[in-house]
């Protein structure tokens, strides 16, 4: 059936929703002493309280019938197996190979590369492997983006206390301040680059890469030195050859660019913090494979995120949906979301080719807390456009809990989540606004103003702590919570057409401005940004 608003379970859902909508989550843990209990789930150092959501047993129970519908249990058997779900490019989406132990049968290849890069990942943080003046590397720039960027960036951020001698830093954007901004402080006889682009083919990453090899050779090195300087890693062994890399880690079309962190993607993850560190984040990452490809549904982690997930944007209509990680050193995880969610799951038609007819991805955002408190949490709690939240918590992070700015991160995160669903009291409220004097429709005005209804919905997802296992483990699960939301709305979540186009445009568009080909028929717009950019870089 194509029209999933017409399922059974669809409908169910849709009643409960109408029900719901109207129910206070306050007044459920109330009338349900056990309802932490019952609506917290744990696995692989992840502990996921989603109390705080405006569900009940009835909408669990509806929600498990939903995926059961889709087939759940068929497409979680077809991902493990590796088989082609990437139905638009005939392949598998198999991540979840990739962070199998060592002692387990790998697929084509995935035991070489992850030895290959071992034992690179030893020459370099040894000093076994030279620049071409003879000293040993001390810094790794990762060029990549997309993918190939966003993943190890966050993973390098979140462990950053690790490090040991070796510093990585990370160049995606094409803007020339990117790279610019950390040549100045590199010493190329010290830095080794990595080239990191499945397709091999990305503009941004190779003209960047153009310019780093560029920058070698005019402070001293020769064209004999840059093998020493760049290593790839890439499906495409061709165009790195052509490229002029030698030095190649290879990975397969199975593996989707924003789930390739596992690969040797994650290489400088290993060369910055230790090939022991990005092994224990596939192990983590496996421990959560394990839970979600046996844990019955209502237990299932992962499950259960995605589907709170489908019941918050389909049908208590909250179109966007908030990451707010409460540890400085997870800043960068709403960006790596928001490519893992909305890239994934950013689809109008359903694997079969007809259009979806239910909203899929909400809009995925947040920042870092406490700051964003400051920023952009008054929406959240006043704002007519209301939100579904996931806290990112670590119990244990950068301090010690004898610091009571450590205190105060945790203090601070319970507090917003509390305060979303609570509200204020208005009889409270009222009392105070009475006693600093006010009545009448004064009292009125300023009690409209500082009205805090409460009832909006967010989960808890507490790491026991910062390390690489329970990263891995985290990261794992938000992958198949985007993998259960794809299956239910009947969606591909593993190809991305829809980024082609800008680039066809960006190609032409680079042409006109190079003046290398003729000008096609522009809109009227882009006519006149073209003649105002050309001026502007005339005077
Ligand atoms: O790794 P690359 O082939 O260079 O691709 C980098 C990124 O760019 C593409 O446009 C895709 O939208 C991303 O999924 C991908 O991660």
């Amino acid at each position: 059936m194509n029209d999933l608003r017409q399922t059974p379970a669809w409908r169910e859902l849709g009643v409960l929703g109408a029900e719901i909508g109207r129910a206070r989550v306050d007044s459920m843990f109330a009338h349900d002493p056990q309802r932490a209990e019952r609506f917290t789930l744990s696995a692989a150092g992840i502990t996921l309280d989603y109390s705080k959501q405006r569900v009940d047993p009835a909408v669990m129970a509806a929600l498990g019938r939903l995926a059961e519908q889709q087939r759940f249990h068929d497409a979680r058997r077809s991902l493990f197996a590796g088989e082609a779900i990437n139905n638009s490019e005939g392949r598998a989406a198999w991540h979840i190979a990739l962070r199998r132990p060592n002692d387990a049968p790998l697929h084509d290849g995935v035991h070489e590369v992850r030895a290959a890069m071992a034992e690179f990942v030893d020459d370099v943080r040894r000093g076994r492997w030279l620049g071409y003046t003879g000293a040993p590397i001390s810094d790794v720039v990762n060029i990549g983006i997309g993918g190939s960027d966003l993943g190890p960036r966050l993973v390098c951020d979140s462990l950053a206390q690790l490090r040991q001698r070796i510093h990585c830093h990370f160049v995606a954007n094409v803007d020339p301040a990117d790279l610019d901004d950390i040549l100045i402080r590199m010493d190329p006889e010290r830095t080794l680059f990595i080239v990191t682009s499945k397709s091999f083919g990305t503009a941004e990453t190779l003209a960047n890469a153009e310019v780093a090899r560029q920058w070698l050779l005019d402070n001293g090195a020769t064209e004999a030195d840059i093998s020493k300087h760049f290593v790839a890693v890439s499906t495409n062994k061709d165009a790195v050859r052509e490229f002029g890399i030698e030095r190649m880690f290879g990975f397969w079309d199975w593996v989707g660019g924003r789930f390739s962190l596992w690969s040797a993607v994650g290489i400088s993850i290993a060369l910055g913090l230790g090939m022991d560190v990005f092994e224990e984040m596939l192990a983590g990452a496996h421990a959560m494979d394990n839970h979600f490809e046996t844990a019955p549904l209502e237990q299932n982690l992962p499950a259960t995120l995605a589907l709170v997930g489908i019941w918050n944007n389909n049908f208590l209509g909250l179109p966007t949906h908030v990451v707010v990680p409460y540890a400085q050193r997870l800043a960068a995880l709403p960006a790596f979301l928001q490519q893992l969610e909305m890239e994934s799951n950013g689809k109008s038609v359903t694997r079969d080719g007809a259009p979806t007819q239910v909203e899929t991805v909400p809009t995925v955002w947040g920042s870092v807390g406490t700051n964003a408190q400051h920023a952009f949490f008054q929406m959240l709690h006043q704002g007519v456009l209301a939100a579904d939240v996931d806290f990112v918590l670590p119990l244990s992070a950068a301090g010690s809990a004898d610091d009571e700015r450590e205190r105060q991160r945790v203090a601070n995160c319970l507090a917003q989540a509390e305060a979303l669903m609570r509200g204020r009291d208005t009889k409270a409220l009222v009392a105070e606004l009475t006693a600093e004097g006010l009545s009448g429709t004064a009292l009125e005005k300023r009690l409209a103003a500082r009205r805090f209804d409460g009832n909006r919905p967010s989960s808890m997802l507490l790491m026991d702590r910062l390390d690489a296992r329970t990263l891995g483990a985290l990261l794992a699960a938000y992958e198949h919570k985007v993998f259960v939301q794809g299956v239910v709305w009947n969606i591909n979540s593993f190809d991305q057409w829809g980024v082609e186009l800008g680039k066809t445009m960006a190609g032409q568009l680079l042409g006109e401005l190079e003046e290398r080909v003729g000008a096609v028929d522009h809109d009227g717009s882009t006519d006149a940004l073209l003649a105002r950019i050309r001026q502007g870089w005339k005077s």
